[in-house]
């Protein structure tokens, strides 16, 4: 069992300004300022609010535009959390005035009120992400994923490894919320990591806990439980916990009800993928596969401030894999670093060892040698931060 880190914030955190969203041509403020209004015309698309919800959802559009972050409703289970969680400090300030990910997170958090989410009602516990996200697990270049597992099936083990580690890391592109902005360039082939630290990852896969922290449900969630049946059944790890939200977020992130449809997605295929689904359900029944949905994952914060029964459960676990941009956020914090700033400084803090999966789609990037942050910039200026097509695999053991 790994030794807890050592908690104390290492000055690399401390000295670099937290990213806000009020820089004009800035992505996080095209995020706010051009997305969200976007996410809300698909939604509005896809179900047949009534008149309430339409009302509920045009006051968030021109909240979210011009007005001060407000409060939730005073019947709200989690109103007191999001006052801990920073809303005491920013309410009343302008969405683009506070940390990016602060206003960004709970736009999803309004969203789901907008729509009726949390309320008794009609529409009490509709995800209105669900169509996009089914939508995902029924197309072709699904399909074609699912089928090429029977030829990896032939390879030896390693090779298996290597390629559903990639397939888990490559996953990350698809990402519903991203592909409603500028995101993605067209250029979407897979280029050379930038930092590729997989065999450092695949080392700490030595027959104890994996914690996988799910990212995007859909063609991502997929290749991350064919990783972990492979895990499982190879005894390359012998228990995993697969964290998701609580509550549908950022468009496709995870949530148990995401689990349950791509896993009847793998036992409905046929050859390995069926295979490995009938052998994922099993798992879950056995125990050998958990998922959680902790609060703390919906949490406009970075992981440096997680709460103790987090803490404690990462350190239990022999390595925690964080998947995607979000994620990474959070695990780094979403700062303004230099992208040479040392991975292990910003994750010291973290109670054991950590990965990161992630294609890159916002600003945060620490880890990278000067080297390769000097062809990237020559080659494409900053939009390989923000493009998602580019990756990486860092790891701190
Ligand atoms: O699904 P992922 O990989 O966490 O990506 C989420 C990213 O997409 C964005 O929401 C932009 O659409 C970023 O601000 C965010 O970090």
């Amino acid at each position: 069992m790994p030794e807890p880190a050592d908690s104390a914030e290492p000055p690399a955190r401390a000295d670099a300004p937290v990213i806000l969203g009020d820089v004009p041509g800035s992505f996080p403020r095209s995020v706010l300022a051009e997305r969200h209004p976007a996410l809300i015309r698909k939604v509005r698309d896809a179900f047949p609010y009534g008149p309430d919800r339409q009302r509920a959802l045009d006051a968030l559009l021109k909240n979210s535009a011009e007005g001060v972050l407000e409060p939730l409703d005073a019947g709200a289970a989690d109103r007191e959390r999001w006052e801990v969680w920073g809303g005491s400090e920013h309410f009343g300030r302008s969405w683009f005035d506070v940390p990016f990910l602060w206003s960004e997170s709970y736009f999803y958090r309004r969203l789901l009120d907008a729509v009726g989410y949390f309320v008794p009602g009609p529409w009490q516990g509709v995800d209105p992400f669900r169509p996009f996200k089914l939508a995902e697990l029924d197309t072709p270049e699904a399909e074609a994923e699912l089928v090429a597992l029977d030829e990896l099936a032939e390879r030896p083990a390693a090779d298996r490894e290597e390629a559903l580690l990639l397939g888990s890391l490559w996953g990350n592109r698809a990402d519903l919320g991203f592909r409603l902005g500028a995101g993605g360039d067209g250029t979407a082939t897979d280029s050379p990591l930038v930092v590729d630290e997989g065999e450092a990852l695949r080392s700490l896969f030595a027959g104890g806990t994996l914690c996988l922290v799910a990212d995007n449900s859909g063609r991502e969630l997929i290749p991350d439980l064919l990783l972990i049946d492979h895990l499982l059944s190879g005894r390359r790890v012998e228990r995993a916990v697969l964290h998701v939200k609580p509550y549908p977020y950022y468009v496709s992130d995870a949530t148990t009800a995401d689990v349950v449809d791509a896993l009847r997605r793998l036992t409905a295929a046929t050859g390995a993928a069926g295979a490995s689904g009938h052998r994922l359900w099993s798992a879950m029944t056995d125990g050998r596969l958990t998922v959680r949905a902790h609060p703390f994952s919906c949490a406009p914060l970075p992981y440096a401030d997680m709460p103790d029964d987090l803490r404690r459960e990462f350190a239990g676990a022999d390595v925690t894999i964080m998947k995607g941009d979000l994620n990474y956020r959070r695990l780094v914090g979403d700062r303004h670093y230099p992208a040479t700033t040392p991975f292990a400084g910003t994750t010291a803090y973290f109670p054991g060892p950590v990965a990161a999966l992630r294609t890159l789609k916002s600003d945060v990037v620490v880890g990278l040698d000067p080297r390769t942050e000097t062809a990237l910039v020559a080659d494409r200026d900053q939009r390989w931060r923000t493009g998602g097509t580019h990756a990486l695999i860092q790891v701190r053991r």
